[in-house]
């Protein structure tokens, strides 16, 4: 749906150069929720906005839906522009403009008849659970309920794309649900395809399909969430996921136990079906291995369960290393932290 070839960009600040997107490539998939997570100035923004040439890139192909967009003149880009949406963090409404009013402007640009503008309108504050709100200003609302205009103002053109700017970082934690949930609900119901950026993770793991990570410039890592975010490479990575999960920011404690003999510490990492199943329970009944969880998560990546814990393996020589080998022929991962 989605592609960026070797995408560069550079800003002239005072007569040099500065590289803001350095040779990117990326293929983002029809009807995906793709999310793009770096630090400030790493080049999110740049990024997301070059997909729709409000940056144009200094070199570089991006195609979308079949269509060359650095190739395209200013007419034909307007065209093409509607079947792009975009919102933002600070959601970008005109405040003398009624909810209405502010649907509608991407359709009085397109020059829909008046009826068919009224039909549409009514029809997305509907979408977007904003029902009887239609003839309120901006300033009457709050943060949830105007990004929910600027989310029904983007999808007014029934675009195939919308791309999210730091949609939901000027909301609080639970109005960020609702719009995360509205996201994937109208991504499941309109199949359209959504590239959002954010700097939270917590964004990444609620809603999206696969990420990518930007740090300088680059894209240092890809690929689908559960993977990611359960076996991050890069540090910027483990940096991103440290900030949700307990687990990943485990340092090398022991229980402590006076108990004799070894210690092996171990992240056992289960996904799918298997989070429910008692795999660790029987594996240590059968080896008779004694253990002890130190930390632990069960919880969801989008609609995916998975479990992580930590557990310090403990009793004689070689129980240890049977019972990983038990754990690992059952489909769970084992990484050793520590031996001894
Ligand atoms: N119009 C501009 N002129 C000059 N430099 C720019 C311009 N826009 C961005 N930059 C620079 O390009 C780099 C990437 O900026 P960008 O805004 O894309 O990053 P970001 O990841 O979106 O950051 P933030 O989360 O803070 O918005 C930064 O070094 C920034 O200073």
């Amino acid at each position: 749906m989605i592609h960026l070839k070797g995408v560069m960009k550079n800003y002239d600040v005072g007569g040099r150069q500065v590289a803001a997107l350095r040779n990117i490539d990326l293929t983002i998939r029809k009807g995906e929720i793709f999310g793009i997570i770096g630090h400030s100035g790493a080049g999110k923004s740049t990024l997301i906005r070059t997909i729709n040439m409000l940056e144009r890139p200094t070199a570089g192909e991006v195609v979308v839906d079949g269509v060359e967009m650095t190739k395209l003149g200013t007419g034909k880009l307007q065209l093409e522009r509607r079947s792009i949406g975009m919102i933002f963090q600070h959601f970008n409404l005109l405040s003398s403009a009624t909810v209405a009013d502010n649907i509608a402007f991407p359709l009085r640009l397109a020059k829909l008849p008046k009826e068919e503008i009224a039909r549409r309108v009514e029809e997305l504050i509907g979408l977007v659970g904003l029902t009887g709100h239609g003839s309120k200003y901006p300033a009457q609302l709050s943060g949830g309920q105007k990004q929910r205009v600027g989310i029904a103002r983007a999808l007014a053109t029934n675009p195939k794309v919308l791309l999210c700017d730091e949609a939901t970082s000027a909301l609080d934690p639970q109005t960020t649900g609702a719009i995360l949930s509205l996201l994937l609900d109208i991504n499941k119901q309109l199949g359209i395809t959504i590239v959002l950026i954010t700097h939270e993770m917590n964004v990444i793991r609620t809603i999206c399909d696969r990420v990518a990570v930007i740090d300088g410039g680059e894209i240092v890592e890809e690929g689908p969430v559960t993977d990611v975010f359960l076996k991050p490479q890069h540090r910027t990575t483990r940096e991103f996921v440290a900030q949700v999960s307990d687990v990943a920011a485990i340092g090398l404690e022991t229980s402590g136990s006076a108990a004799a003999g070894n210690r092996t510490l171990v992240r056992v990492t289960y996904i799918g079906e298997q989070t429910y199943q008692p795999v660790l329970y029987e594996t240590m009944r059968e080896t008779n291995v004694p253990f002890v969880i130190l930390q632990g998560t069960v919880s969801k990546l989008k609609d995916t369960p998975y479990g992580q814990l930590v557990v310090e393996l403990q009793g004689q020589e070689g129980g240890a290393e049977q019972a990983i080998a038990l754990l690992r022929g059952r489909g769970l991962d084992v990484e050793v932290i520590q031996h001894g």
